[in-house]
């Protein structure tokens, strides 16, 4: 069912209360990366534009309840004034007779971020007293916190049963887009790339999308778990031993269409924290040594990647190939951008999903090269997986 967009609302004098996405990485105190910022900024600009009132509110990282200092969400609000050229008011909690003193006072075209929801742990726990009060805020309720829909919390999904009118915000109807037409009747031949360090959290993904994709390639720290269910050696590798009889029960479901790496280059010397490794040699997979550790996908597999990468029509893409984080190990993933980008030229629509793919996809400069650049990563996940996201669910229908 479509849902009501914010260009369906008159905001004019109203008291618009707008969920944001300001999950952002934070060094020394500053916003290092405002991505998320800016993606959320054709929402914001267009309720300010038309005379909205504006409450924005926002998690940062898991306090899990507490008032942490360093999970403030001010300078969020630093950032997003140089961003817009306005000033923005900051509230130092997110429910309260301050804070409500705080909105009554706040003229048209004006805005006000709220203090991180999650140090209230009412938040998380989508509690209804909590987000009754959240919905005092508000006259119109916007959602554009595509990062997390995949989350039933009081400001995504309890807001909105308090709340007449709640809709969606260009960023939401953006990834919506993008990624339920990826999926929707994808032009094939279809491939998902998954990769990186989680598989407990992405291997429920695998055998939903294995029936809806033509190939499926795993690469990164999460296909030493399906090295171990064949029974090879894989030395120091990453693995998680508890999914491993799931890994072979996919590598037997999967078949063909499940594409692994051949070969890897693997070290017997690294230590993330220093971001350091010792010489790399290129591995057969059944070959690494009892003290190396595959840490980026080897010449045959980008090879062989790269083949089916360019043949493809529809790409999504979640998780490096390789602990990008260190140049020496960061070639495979590049390798996969530098494909995709030379396939979405060829008319392949491409779209990456997950912070660090999407952070390796803009150091290696090929960001607007590619269809889509996700700006959640469990949610655009889930989203493939075909699972409803509360966040867009519970919205208002057109
Ligand atoms: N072979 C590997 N060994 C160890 N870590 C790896 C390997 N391949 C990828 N990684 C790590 O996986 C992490 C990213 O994983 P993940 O969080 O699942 O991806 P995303 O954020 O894109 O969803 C990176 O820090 C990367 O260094
Ligand atoms: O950064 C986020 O998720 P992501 O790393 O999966 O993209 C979202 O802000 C959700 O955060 P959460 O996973 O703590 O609920």
């Amino acid at each position: 069912m479509a849902k009501l967009s914010v260009s369906d609302l008159n905001v004019k004098g109203q008291r618009v209360l707008m969920r944001v996405d300001f999950n952002v990485p934070l060094d020394n105190g500053r916003v290092a990366n405002d991505k998320r910022l800016r993606a959320a900024l054709p929402t914001i600009r267009y309720v300010l534009e038309h005379g909205g009132r504006l409450v924005l509110m926002s998690h940062l990282g898991r306090p899990k309840g507490k008032r942490v200092p360093e999970l403030s969400l001010k300078p969020c609000a630093a950032a997003l004034e140089s961003l817009l050229g306005q000033p923005v008011a900051f509230a130092d909690d997110c429910i309260g007779p301050a804070v409500d003193r705080a909105v009554e006072t706040l003229a048209n075209g004006q805005v006000l971020l709220l203090e991180n929801l999650r140090f209230h742990k009412a938040e998380t726990d989508n509690d209804d007293a909590f987000a009754r009060a959240l919905a005092g805020l508000a006259d119109l309720y916007v959602n554009d916190a595509f990062g997390t829909a995949h989350r039933a919390h009081a400001s995504t999904a309890g807001v909105t049963r308090f709340v007449k009118t709640c809709a969606m915000g260009f960023l939401i109807e953006k990834e919506v887009a993008y990624l339920g037409d990826a999926l929707a009747s994808p032009k094939r031949p279809f491939v998902a790339i998954l990769g990186g360090a989680k598989i407990s959290g992405k291997i429920d993904v695998i055998s939903s999308l294995l029936p809806k994709v033509d190939r499926l390639i795993i690469g990164g720290g999460m296909a030493y778990t399906f090295f171990k269910a064949k029974g090879f050696e894989i030395g120091n590798s990453l693995v998680e031993p508890d999914k491993v009889e799931l890994a072979g029960n996919l590598l037997a479901q999967g078949g063909d269409k499940l594409v692994l790496p051949v070969d890897c280059l693997c070290s017997d010397q690294f230590d993330f924290d220093n971001r350091t490794v010792g010489p790399l040699i290129p591995t057969l997979i059944d070959a690494i040594p009892a003290s190396g550790s595959g840490l980026d996908i080897g010449p045959a597999s980008v090879a062989a990647f790269e083949e089916i990468i360019s043949g493809a029509k529809t790409i999504v893409w979640n998780g490096p190939m390789g602990v990008f984080e260190i140049d020496a190990t960061a070639g495979g993933t590049y390798a996969v951008a530098r494909a995709m980008a030379a396939a979405t030229e060829k008319g392949a629509i491409t779209v990456i999903g997950g912070g660090d793919s999407a952070a390796a996809v803009e150091k290696a400069g090929l960001a607007d090269r590619m269809t889509h650049i996700s700006t959640g990563g469990g949610a655009s996940l889930e989203f493939l997986e075909g699972k409803v996201l509360p966040g867009v669910a519970a919205l208002t229908d057109r």
